[in-house]
């Protein structure tokens, strides 16, 4: 049977919210939050999808605390404490952001939390350290930047229990990405929030750019947040030239790639230094709280394998799991994803479970996933007639070899369509050209590598094609979360041969998705029924 498809959404189950705490003795309300559970309306439902909430929280709340020595090296850890109820609020403000940042978000654009914001900024803002875990496009980058910006710069909190920040000359961020794309747009994200007069308190730093200038803009600005790509962070820490001894926080963003084996020396140069006098170490998960060293340790991805809950449990201290509606202790994630309840029996129930920790928690709920098959040559005139089919505006091609891509918009190109590669072997200056371009509308179909699956913030982007295959469901969860950011609808084809179609069905039950069969024909989009 076919049919011409209508586009509807799917609608998913997302207002259903658990809360799990992981010891007795934790209390629930002490994050400034209320502890009871608010059944979500239809309507209310409707705005979660959207990655907005509106749920209610109470109006008092617990003021922060912060304490420390004179040089800001020791900050006393509050008791974990756990909620048992959605983390959402209407405003910023409730998040207990300081007034000015509050302003600046409003003079932006931002006015409500979306839910991984509201889960995370209170329990940073507690000195937890966390691993952040959340679809792509649901706003992991302003959960974190916005409790360091209640701390570190113009915008902060006056707090008046005389915290100090130490070593003025100290920088208080380190925040690393795997890619220059993501640093690059990490800085955008903050000098926004800053505003053109604080410009200078954030400074890249990464690869492919000129090493000496960053070190002199280092020298001259003194700033206070620093962002970059691993490499170039422990280059620069290695040369002296980075004092990160009394840094407070240290944001490891897409944690789980940085835990690949390229970037193993340079992480360990990092861990080892950005906030750690010598002699100083974080805890274990089952370790009392007690006073540790300064460095608060941020670990992000919307994919999250048992790797990350590993490193979590050994660089930080009594680290917290925070996802979009609950937040767990690390040291209760089993492998399989589950989290130990002390206290209950043990049980294979899936209401005891977070759900399976590397994928289907990593998509937006507002994406249609399809696939189509075709002759590996033909590939590239199927993108075109899909990119028609769909009406699509701004389209990422994914290609698994860098020197398919030339080819690609060669072909793209002579039928008329705007498109152009990004990938790792062009010049720093071009790659930015090209995703300015791209960000115009110049560009319709960006044909790229993996290099862009990662964390880059297209919002426009209507349309993500894989022309080769992703290589496990991870990676299929970030190219396709290349679209359909914050609540926008987007659609992922996956163009394969016949002999291929085993992986998209595997990918399929390993991301518990729909994954239709399609087929573009006369300029539209027919699903075909299995
Ligand atoms: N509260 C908010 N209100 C409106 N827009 C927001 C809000 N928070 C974030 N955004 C916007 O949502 C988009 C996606 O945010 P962000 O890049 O942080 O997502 P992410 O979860 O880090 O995605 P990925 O996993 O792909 O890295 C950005 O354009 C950002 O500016």
């Amino acid at each position: 049977f076919r049919k011409v498809t209508q586009f509807t959404r799917i609608a998913p189950s997302q207002g259903n919210v658990r809360f799990l705490s992981g010891s007795g003795s934790l209390t629930l309300a002490s994050l400034g939050l209320k502890s009871e559970v608010k059944t979500v309306s239809a309507n209310e439902k409707n705005k979660l999808q959207q990655g907005i909430s509106t749920i209610e929280v109470p109006k008092s709340r617990e003021k922060k605390r912060v304490s420390g020595n004179k040089q800001g090296l020791i900050k006393e850890k509050n008791p974990v404490d756990i909620m048992t109820a959605p983390f959402a609020a209407k405003s910023f403000s409730e998040l207990g952001l300081p007034p000015l940042l509050v302003e600046r978000l409003e003079k932006e654009g931002f006015t409500i939390p979306t839910d991984v914001q509201a889960a995370a900024v209170p329990t940073v803002l507690k000195n937890h350290d966390v691993v952040i875990q959340s679809y792509t496009g649901s706003g992991k980058t302003l959960a974190y930047l916005l409790p360091i910006l209640s701390r570190v710069g113009p915008l902060k909190e006056e707090l008046s229990d005389g915290y100090e920040t130490g070593n003025k000359i100290d920088i208080e961020a380190v925040i690393v990405a795997p890619s220059r794309e993501l640093g690059m747009q990490i800085v955008r994200e903050v000098e926004k929030l800053l505003g053109p007069a604080n410009k200078k308190l954030v400074q890249q730093l990464v690869g492919g750019a000129n090493r000496s200038r960053q070190e002199d803009a280092l020298r001259k600005n003194k700033p206070a947040i620093v962002v970059g790509t691993p490499g170039r962070i422990a280059e620069i820490s290695a040369a002296g030239k980075l004092p990160t001894h009394g840094c407070r926080f240290l944001v490891l963003d897409e944690i789980d790639q940085l835990l690949a084996f390229t970037f193993r020396e340079d992480m360990k140069r990092i861990l080892d230094h950005v906030g750690r006098r010598p002699g100083a170490r974080g805890g274990e998960s089952n370790r009392p709280p007690v006073k540790r060293a300064a460095r608060q340790t941020i670990m992000v991805s919307a994919t999250v394998p048992f790797s990350v809950i590993r490193a979590a449990r050994s660089w930080g201290c009594d680290p917290l799991l925070i996802q979009a509606n609950k937040v767990v202790p690390i040291g209760s994630v089993t492998p399989s994803g589950s989290v130990n309840i002390p206290g209950t029996p043990s049980t294979t129930d899936s209401s005891s479970n977070v759900q399976p920790m590397p994928d289907v928690q990593s998509l937006p709920p507002n994406l249609q996933h399809y696939y189509t098959i075709t002759r590996i040559q033909h590939k590239v005139d199927t993108l075109r007639r899909c990119v028609h089919a769909l009406d699509a505006k701004c389209v990422i091609a994914f290609m698994n070899h860098t020197k398919q891509l030339k080819d690609a918009v060669f072909k793209l190109e002579a039928r008329g369509m705007n498109a152009a590669e990004l990938h790792g072997d062009l010049s720093k200056l071009v790659r930015s050209t090209i995703l300015k371009k791209f960000r115009n509308g110049e560009i319709r179909v960006l044909l790229t590598n993996e290099l862009s699956a990662r964390g880059l913030d297209l919002p426009e982007c209507d349309l993500v094609v894989n022309l080769g295959l992703p290589t496990d469901s991870v990676h299929y969860a970030h190219r396709a979360g290349r679209t359909g950011r914050l609540g926008r609808k987007g659609t992922v084809v996956t163009i394969c041969e016949e002999s291929e179609v085993f992986v998209v069905k595997k990918l399929q039950k390993q991301l518990s998705l729909s994954i239709q069969a399609c087929e573009f024909s006369e300029g539209n989009l027919v699903i075909i029924e299995d």
